[in-house]
């Protein structure tokens, strides 16, 4: 019996723990950047589904951003199309572009529409091409001091976030897949869509809608200063500290944590990587006081 009653007490204890972050964030939008490493079972797509409905009702605008760099992988390989990444970019070739698209828009996307609307008609998918949502030019990267073509990548120019709004304005959640639009040097539309890295444009989404928080999920605890030392991670740093363990980064964290900076510089309130391994870890980074993973702060804001 005092068993249950302190049971009882702790779940009480936790509702109320989040009782000033849900009045804090009421209201505000906030980008949730969902990477297909941290989408590896049921279990997790369904909590993850369940933490963006329970924001929605929590009064905050969810915005879903995501990718699926290990479905593509897969798509690619059954149908026997090599491919391989640059400094942590895919080389993409115009069939593999073919796949990045079907597989992000066709598959991944609507699955996570599907998961979150096993709670109600809430999410809608749309992709950068929608409504115009995303602009893009090509880019490549310089691995060992050598620039490096990487086909049909793009590096986000542009939002338009009208859509976005529209859907919000309408008490929906927007899932969005990021393939987007390329546009040339004249500024005009090619007919051409490019394939852009996931947390990167979850950034410009996040800095175009002027969000309160960027959340991306991947599969470690956070940032670890010294990679791969466990003992290593860290909870808070500023963007500052950040820029300057930047160039020391290694492939995948690269991607994360510019788009982090990105974020930050262009006004989000904070952004963090947090572990897509653990159940409902949006919720507890989002809803406790201590959260989990890696924040990045504005310099200067440290509280
Ligand atoms: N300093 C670091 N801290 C944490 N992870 C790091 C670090 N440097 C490199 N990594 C690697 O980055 C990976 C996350 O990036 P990635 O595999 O692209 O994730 P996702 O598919 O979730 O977008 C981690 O699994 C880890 O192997
Ligand atoms: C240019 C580039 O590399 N694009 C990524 C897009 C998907 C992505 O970013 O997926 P994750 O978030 O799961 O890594 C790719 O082709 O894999």
């Amino acid at each position: 019996m005092k068993n249950t009653m302190l049971m009882a007490q702790d779940k009480a204890a936790t509702l109320i723990e989040a009782l000033p972050w849900i009045q804090r964030f009421a209201g505000t939008t906030m980008v949730i950047k969902y990477g297909g490493n941290a989408m590896v079972n049921d279990e997790l797509r369904q909590a993850f589904a369940e933490d963006i409905v329970f924001l929605h009702h929590a009064g905050i605008k969810p915005v879903v951003v995501h990718g699926g760099g290990p479905q593509i992988n897969a798509m690619l390989s059954r149908l026997g199309i090599e491919s391989e990444f640059k400094g942590g970019l895919r080389v993409t070739t115009p069939e593999a572009m073919d796949v990045v698209r079907m597989v992000l828009t066709g598959q991944v996307g609507r699955e996570l529409v599907g998961l979150i609307n096993s709670h109600g008609p809430y999410a809608v998918g749309l992709s950068g091409e929608d409504g115009g949502l995303l602009q893009a030019v090509r880019t490549g990267t310089v691995v060992d001091g050598e620039e490096v073509d990487l086909g049909l990548v793009g590096e986000v120019v542009g939002v338009n976030p009208s859509a976005i709004l529209d859907l919000l304005d309408a008490g929906r959640i927007p899932v969005i897949s990021t393939v987007a639009p390329e546009i040339g040097g004249d500024g005009e539309g090619t007919n051409q869509v490019l394939n852009v890295n996931a947390d990167s444009a979850a950034a410009a989404v996040a800095d175009a809608l002027h969000a309160s928080r960027l959340v991306i999920l991947t599969d470690v605890e956070g940032l670890y200063a010294n990679w791969p030392d466990k003992s290593s991670l860290i909870s808070s740093l500023t963007a500052g500290e950040l820029r300057g363990l930047l160039p020391g980064l290694q492939s995948g964290m690269i991607p994360k944590m510019e788009a982090c900076l990105k974020a930050v510089d262009g006004g989000v309130e904070r952004a963090a990587v947090v572990d897509g391994r653990m159940p409902h870890s949006i919720l507890l980074e989002i809803f406790t006081a201590a959260g989990i993973g890696t924040q990045i702060v504005p310099d200067g804001d440290e509280s």
